[in-house]
């Protein structure tokens, strides 16, 4: 008899979203996405992090001070991120699973792709300009989103 406690396609891709926002250096907000296509296959993954090339070491980390001295500045989002790493240059009707609601900088990236569905975890920043113009270009663009529905499963990882 088959299994019957596997994890569903929404628990496999949004863990695999915070599975790779583990990798990020920022200190505060660790995003991680996935991108997946009409047939559940990943096409592509990414989390926020410096632009290739900018030493995490040498880039700043901070929220607060001077604009040229805060991560706001450099650090490249999940989204985009996820994005710009695919190998496939067609991302038509995929779905990005995204452990943190987008900004409207990366709602706009989102839309251009083709991607047709967004799940998220965190909505932290519900209430900022940026969530309310995403959720604004989302519906005029038919992207669909809802909020990830927990399980309450348990997935540990001991290696
Ligand atoms: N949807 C998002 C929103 C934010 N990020 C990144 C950008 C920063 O590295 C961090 C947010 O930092 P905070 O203001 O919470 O200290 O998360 C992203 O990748 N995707
Ligand atoms: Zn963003």
């Amino acid at each position: 008899m088959k299994r019957t406690d596997y994890i569903s396609w929404d628990e496999y891709f949004m863990g695999i979203a915070l599975l790779s926002a583990m990798r990020s250096k920022d200190n505060n907000s660790q995003v991680g996405a996935c991108i997946v296509s009409p047939e559940n296959k990943i096409l592509s993954l990414g989390y926020n992090g410096m632009p290739i090339g900018c030493n995490d070491d040498d880039m700043p980390w901070e929220r607060e001070g001077d604009d040229l001295n805060t991560k706001y500045m450099y650090v490249c989002h999940s989204e985009l991120n996820a994005i710009l790493n695919s190998p496939h240059n067609d991302l038509t009707g995929a779905r990005m699973y995204v452990t943190l609601f987008p900004c409207n900088e990366c709602a706009k990236a989102i839309i251009q792709s083709g991607i047709k569905e967004l799940i998220y975890l965190s909505d932290k920043y519900h209430d900022t300009h940026a969530s309310i113009a995403s959720r604004r270009m989302f519906n005029m663009t038919g992207v669909k989103y809802r909020a990830y529905q927990p399980t309450g499963r348990e997935i540990h990882l001991e290696v």
